[in-house]
């Protein structure tokens, strides 16, 4: 492929698409575009919809309503919404990873690479026998694989590994060698559904390397999902960041982690986490200012707290815990219907800066962002979120942001915390077991808040997911005003594993502190760390 394609132009156009699996709106009217030659990132919270998306570009799914459509180096056009998968892998070049590893682990490193140009060899062969063996085309072919092969391999940093089976490297290397195998096709849009989940710092940064050395000198494109800051920050040419199946901001790395409607996605978390999440993101101004005095330019304006409101509804619906998309429950627009970002006066963010005096340099650093068309107004005004519903804050004060989120109940919002805890879960205990709960932040579905619920119901340990019954899952969804999703995420097989003290791969990314949904901070698990020495 050429790396000096002609750049910038428009390689994939999302327009108006919507994936609606019942009645969960999983993406809602959303439209993007990525550009030939960039890295362009799909962010947001768990749940957010971009694996949906990628299903949907790469064929896993057919959208709801809405257009793919994707423009190749020689200006033909695909509508991938109609292509089957295995045509818009062979015909329009469009390559992906998964969440999941899923190499070959039986077959050698090589092998996996040369397993990917089958397409290719078969063709070559004329699809005969005779071809295989006698047919110079075919031979020509099969070195150019080898070659091919090779080549990605020394890219991948791995050609040391060539021969050992897939399955032996490390979880870092396997990473690479399935990012090698999708370049081995030969692709124009490779997309990563998060490459560096479980990586370390070091796996996190040769997989930086090898992102930038695809970008630089093979002119395929880049579609990321990614939750690891530094990675989309570092790498990142354009960022889409989608909230509740929504984009929220679009934009390159300098205006998206400093867009208000992006941070008030991220203020579905605990302060600490918030914190983390800012400093993921790489602005410790940002921080630094946390411990700082109001922005009286930009600070709160004597009405109550914009977000008052509108966070009654969202308290209880953490990141990734929510299972409907609640009309109004979209923080990030909150910030948007009240036309904080239109107006370029961020009154919402100086509302959250009322309570946390800090973020009011995250607002002024917002910059001039464009003005968007205010939807989010109509569904404020559907479930009546107003600032009449406004609760007195107090300067700084982080109880009273929780206190006004808490009094403040937005009529017609359905909150989990509204759903009725049953009687249902049959393995419920008075306490924990030696007094100590079981993290179950580690399950990937539960965060903090539902952690605390399913406590406060008497579920402390892992062993106790991992033995629920059909009825304990139906009672449990009830109690959380869960969907269908406690199954869907196999919390039981996960509960299992991390019950005989084995680890997942969502787990390890708690452990580590990237989790924001999390208790387990960056910080804290760094601290731990050094307290192990
Ligand atoms: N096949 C499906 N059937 C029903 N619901 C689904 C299906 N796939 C996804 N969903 C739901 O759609 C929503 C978006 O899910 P999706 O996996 O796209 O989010 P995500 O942003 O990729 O999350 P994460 O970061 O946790 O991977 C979630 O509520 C999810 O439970």
């Amino acid at each position: 492929m050429d790396a000096s394609a002609p750049m910038n132009k428009t390689l994939l156009q999302v327009e108006h698409l919507s994936m609606k699996f019942g009645g969960l709106v999983a993406i809602g009217d959303l439209s993007f575009e990525a550009r030939r030659g960039e890295i362009t990132a799909l962010i947001g919270p768990n749940g957010a919809g971009k694996t949906t998306v990628f299903n949907c570009i790469t064929g896993f799914y057919k959208p709801t309503e809405g257009m793919i459509r994707f423009t190749d180096q020689s200006g033909g056009e695909f509508l991938l919404e109609r292509m089957p998968d295995f045509q818009i892998t062979a015909k329009a070049k469009v390559a992906r990873t998964f969440q999941n590893i899923r190499l070959f682990s039986g077959m050698t490193v090589l092998e996996n690479l040369l397993v990917a140009q089958h397409n290719k060899l078969m063709k070559a062969s004329g699809y005969t026998i005779v071809g295989m063996l006698g047919l110079g085309s075919y031979r020509r072919a099969s070195s150019e694989s080898v070659e091919l092969a090779k080549h990605w391999l020394e890219k991948a940093d791995l050609m040391d590994r060539a021969d050992d089976p897939a399955g032996d490297l490390p979880y870092g290397a396997q990473r690479r060698l399935e990012i090698a195998r999708a370049m081995c096709t030969g692709p124009e849009l490779l997309c990563l559904d998060e490459p560096a989940a479980g990586l370390n710092p070091k796996e996190s940064l040769a997989l930086n390397d090898l992102l930038m050395d695809i970008k630089n000198s093979t002119g395929t494109s880049i579609l990321l999902i990614e939750h690891d800051m530094s990675v989309v920050m570092q790498i990142s040419d354009h960022i889409v960041v989608l909230e509740y199946g929504r984009k929220i901001s679009d934009g390159d790395p300098a205006f998206v982690r400093s867009d208000p409607r992006v941070i008030a996605a991220y203020l579905g978390v605990d302060d600490e986490e918030v914190e983390t999440v800012l400093t993921d993101v790489g602005d410790e101004n940002i921080i630094e200012q946390l411990e700082a005095h109001p922005d009286t330019a930009h600070g709160p304006n004597t009405s109550a707290s914009m977000m008052a409101g509108p966070i009654s509804e969202t308290i209880d619906h953490v990141e990734g815990e929510r299972v409907t998309v609640s009309k109004g429950a979209s923080k990030a627009a909150l910030v948007e219907a009240r036309g904080d970002v239109a107006s370029g006066v961020p009154s919402a963010l100086a509302a959250i800066a009322k309570a946390k005096p800090a973020r009011s340099k995250a607002i002024k650093g917002k910059g001039d962002g464009p003005a968007k068309a205010k939807p989010a107004q109509k569904e404020l005004a559907e479930v009546g979120a107003t600032s009449s519903a406004a609760a007195p804050a107090k300067t700084g004060s982080k109880a009273a942001t929780a206190s006004a989120a808490k009094t403040a109940k937005a009529p017609g919002a359905k909150t989990a915390a509204a759903a009725k805890p049953t009687a249902g879960i049959s393995n419920r205990l008075s306490a924990p077991r030696g007094g100590k709960a079981d993290n179950l932040t580690r399950i990937k579905g539960i965060g903090s808040v539902n952690e605390k619920k399913l406590n406060d119901h008497g579920i402390y340990h892992f062993d106790q997911i991992a033995t629920w019954k059909k009825a304990d899952v139906v009672a449990a969804e009830a109690y959380l005003a869960f969907d269908g999703r406690i199954a869907r995420e196999d919390w039981i097989g996960q509960a299992k594993l991390l019950a005989k003290g084995k680890d997942t791969e969502f787990s390890r990314r708690v452990d580590a502190g990237d989790v924001p949904t999390s208790h387990v901070s960056a910080k804290s698990a760094a601290a731990k760390r050094g307290g192990r020495k």
